[in-house]
């Protein structure tokens, strides 16, 4: 036989009833049984052992059982099942070999084995061949006749019967015409079937219902083989197509897909060798729960393998992928049809019910990629939101508009985003993500507002110090009448325009209006702090401010020029002038009055510490007077208000006095010097007594022009003395220290005079009139420097160094 050699059989089943799982699926992979889903067919043949049924089977199906020798007589050559593949036959169908029945080899009564491989036979095959001998036929002792009537007896315990075709073959025809042969075989078959003991629920079902019956009848081989021959090819025509409606095994039905066929023999197998009913529906369920399983576990692990999926994995860790969505979904579905394709024929329940899993399984394994970039969108839409907004707020769109225009772009970005990585198999609810990136635009927004706002506010605080501090100081700096009025108005100009340029700049915001005015009021009050703050800080300089304005206004007339002390100035008069300007820069300094409030302060105040009366109570101490500044408040002013407190007042007037008698004692006593340098000249009295006693002498000197030159020249010397001894500059601290100093000083001057004298009577004539222009000029920076002299001595009191300028 030609394709004998392609088709080699094993043994599914051996002799002692071990199942060849190893070889079966070796075949079956062979012969790529797994992907004919359900079209293959199957084929047994059963019969008395050594009844030529391998050699049928190997004419019929070009397969190589092994056939009995003819020449070393009868013996059993098959043992066990044996399987093979028919060869050029289509659909795939496969033929079992089965060990003869009556067997000498096992002993009459162990039919254990018979019954078994028949049971299995009957669960596994389409179409059954029973192998007979035509001189059976009819016989009341006929071989076949226990076979069948086990063969019937199995098939109750299949539960549902398979619909199979039972194919009887009659060997060594005789010249018996088979139209005659065949209704006697089915009388004898029916007999037998009506024999059999049959469950309740089959006591009724006639035969047809479990099979087909078919009968042909083959020529002798050995002797007719041409015949033989001829017969056989024919039948194979009928083996073509057999699962086809109308073919021999059109109406099979429970088969088994191929991919299961392994499977399900070895649990057959397995169910029958424990003796257990086989439960075909149940089993086909098992059957299909079992490869279903395995077809969906090859699929998981073909897709945790996946080269695709593996790199999708491992990018989406680093960044967002773009189109991650389309190519997750394009593996998974590659995965779930291809276990569609292979699980197709099982059982639907259990099928959609494993596909079921395998996806569930699929989607928790790429649930931590999916979420992973949801992660990347969400930050990376969130980094996008907080550029495009830090943009708009730059490019002057206000607040709450560029809030409002960009978390929409943003969340419309992350949809967009969201529709790209979406796994459509999966029905992951992306709203916590959303909810989440909501939170983190609105807290950006949230932190964003809370900064601009505070700039803002601080932006406009800070304009207002510098409005208002500089000229709140000067304005206490030169307290009068007006200093708080005109406070008062400034503070009020400068917190309206502050006001509505915040107002203005909040409307962008979108605030409600109590928070809104919150802020505003919260800037007044910042304004009304800033100038307190500075009336408070002027308050703590106001003994040094007192005594300047004191200074200011003892030392300098009314048109601002440096007081002379020439005694005429009334220093009482100015001293009470300047200490009630002082009292009064105190008074405006001893309050914060923002307020329309009248208080008493400066009343008290004068009455206290300027007033005669009073301040001779003061100074007196007596414990009898009442003494209005012996408080710690002030009448109508609160003590947030009070800057000074009246005992403050007090204590600062009291070292304001003492600070500044100084400067009066010391005008007083300049003015007294300055009286007396300008008193040498003798008392009006004693003028006319010398006029009238010296009329004489003068009269003489009129009369003798020498006794003139000679007066004239003496007086020069005196002159020339006086300036040279600066004697009105030292009798100015006294006559004593004047003549003391005068006395040190007479003898060294008197010589360097002459001195001079002589040198300039020794210059040459030529010389002359630049010598009498040196001299000059020495003389006047004599002058000068003793002018500088008297200047330096002087104790710093204008009125005296005026006075000694005067007196040179
Ligand atoms: N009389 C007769 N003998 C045949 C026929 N076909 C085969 N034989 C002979 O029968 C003997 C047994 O043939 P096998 O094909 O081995 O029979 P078998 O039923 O497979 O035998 P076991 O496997 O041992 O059960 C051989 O010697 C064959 O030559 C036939 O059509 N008529």
């Amino acid at each position: 036989m030609a394709t004998t050699e392609e088709c080699h059989s094993i043994q599914l089943i051996d002799g002692d009833g071990l199942f060849n799982d190893v070889g079966t699926d070796r075949l079956i992979k062979e012969i790529k049984l797994a992907e004919c889903g359900l079209s293959y067919a199957v084929v047994a043949i059963m019969g008395p052992q050594s009844s030529g049924k391998s050699t049928l089977l190997n004419h019929l199906f070009y397969t190589n059982f092994r056939e009995m020798d003819a020449f070393k007589g009868r013996s059993q050559t098959t043992k066990g099942i044996w399987m093979a593949k028919c060869a050029g036959i289509e659909p795939c169908t496969l033929v079992m070999d089965l060990e003869g029945t009556d067997g000498r080899e096992r002993g009459e009564d162990d039919t254990a084995f018979e019954k078994q491989s028949a049971l299995f036979a009957l669960a596994v095959s389409d179409i059954v061949l029973i192998n007979m001998w035509c001189h059976d036929i009819g016989r009341e002792q006929a071989a076949n006749k226990p076979l069948l009537k086990t063969v019937f007896q199995v098939m109750m315990r299949l539960f549902s019967p398979r619909k199979t075709t039972l194919m009887f073959v009659i060997r060594d025809k005789t010249r018996t015409p088979l139209e005659n042969l065949e209704p006697v075989l089915r009388e004898d078959i029916q007999k037998i079937w009506d024999s059999v003991p049959k469950p309740q629920a089959h006591k009724e079902t006639p035969l047809s219902e479990f099979f087909n019956v078919e009968v042909v009848a083959l020529s002798s081989y050995e002797e007719k083989e041409e015949q033989f021959k001829e017969q056989v090819a024919n039948l194979r025509q009928r083996f073509f197509h057999s699962i086809a409606p109308g073919g021999l095994a059109g109406d099979r039905r429970g088969v088994v897909p191929a991919s299961g066929f392994s499977f399900s023999a070895q649990q057959i197998w397995k169910v029958i060798k424990e003796n257990k009913d086989l439960d075909l529906p149940a089993h086909k369920v098992m059957v299909a729960t079992v490869r279903c399983e395995e077809i969906a576990n090859e699929k998981y692990a073909g897709f945790t393998a996946n080269e695709s999926w593996c790199l999708l994995e491992e990018a989406v860790q680093s960044g967002p992928v773009a189109g991650f969505g389309k190519k997750l979904n394009s593996i998974l579905y590659t995965s779930l049809t291809e276990y569609d394709a292979e699980a197709t024929y099982f059982d639907e329940g259990v099928r959609s019910a494993k596909r079921k899993q395998l996806e569930e399984k699929l989607l928790q394994l790429v649930q931590p990629a999916h979420h992973a970039m949801l992660g990347h969108l969400r930050s990376g839409t969130l980094e996008k939101f907080k550029e495009a907004f830090d943009k708009a707020l730059n490019g002057g769109e206000g607040f709450s508009v560029a809030a409002r225009n960009c978390t929409d772009a943003c969340m419309a970005l992350f949809d967009e985003g969201y529709a790209d990585a979406v796994v459509e198999l999966a029905n992951w609810d992306s709203s916590k993500v959303r909810d989440k990136l909501c939170r983190d635009v609105d807290a950006h927004v949230a932190s964003v507002r809370a900064a601009k706002l505070s700039e803002l506010t601080s932006s406009y605080e800070a304009k207002l110090n510098e409005a208002l501090s500089g000229p709140v100081e000067a304005l206490l700096d030169g307290a009068n009448n007006d200093t708080w009025p005109s406070i008062k108005k400034l503070l009020q100009l400068e917190t309206v325009s502050a006001v509505s340029g915040l107002s203005d700049a909040l409307s962008g915001f979108d605030m409600d209006e109590k928070t809104k005015e919150k802020m505003l009021t919260s800037l007044e009050d910042h304004a009304r702090g800033v100038v307190e703050a500075k009336a408070r800080e002027e308050a703590g300089r106001a003994l040094i401010r007192m005594k300047d304005r004191f200074s200011t206004l003892f030392s300098h007339d009314s048109d601002s020029m440096p007081r002379v002390w020439t005694g005429k100035e009334d220093i009482r008069a100015i001293t009470k002038t300047a200490r009630s300007a002082s009292l009064k820069l105190l008074s405006v300094m001893a309050a914060i009055r923002l307020d329309d409030n009248v208080d008493n302060i400066e009343n008290t105040l004068t009455s206290a510490l300027v007033d005669t009366k009073n301040n001779a109570a003061v100074t007196d101490r007596s414990i009898t007077t009442f003494d209005p500044l012996a408080s710690s408040t002030w009448e109508q002013v609160p003590p947030a208000k009070t800057l000074i407190t009246p005992v403050q007042c007090k204590s600062l007037w009291r070292q304001f006095r003492v600070e500044t008698e100084y400067t009066v004692t010391q005008a007083i006593s300049a003015q007294e010097a300055n009286r007396r340098n300008n008193n040498w000249l003798p008392p009006p009295w004693a003028i006319v007594a010398l006029i009238v006693l010296g009329f004489n002498e003068f009269m003489t000197l009129l009369r003798n022009p020498l006794y003139l030159g000679v007066i004239f020249v003496g007086f020069l010397i005196i002159k020339a003395l006086w300036v040279q001894l600066d004697i009105s500059g030292e009798f100015r601290n006294g006559a004593l220290p004047g003549l003391l100093s005068l006395s040190t000083k007479f003898l060294p001057t008197v010589m360097n005079l002459l001195r001079k004298l002589a040198e300039e009577g020794q210059m040459p004539a030529t010389n002359s009139s630049q010598t009498n222009q040196a001299v000059a000029s020495k003389s006047f920076q004599n002058g000068s420097s003793t002018s500088n002299m008297s200047s330096s001595a002087s104790s710093g009191i204008t009125a005296s160094e005026n006075s000694t300028t005067k007196g040179e």
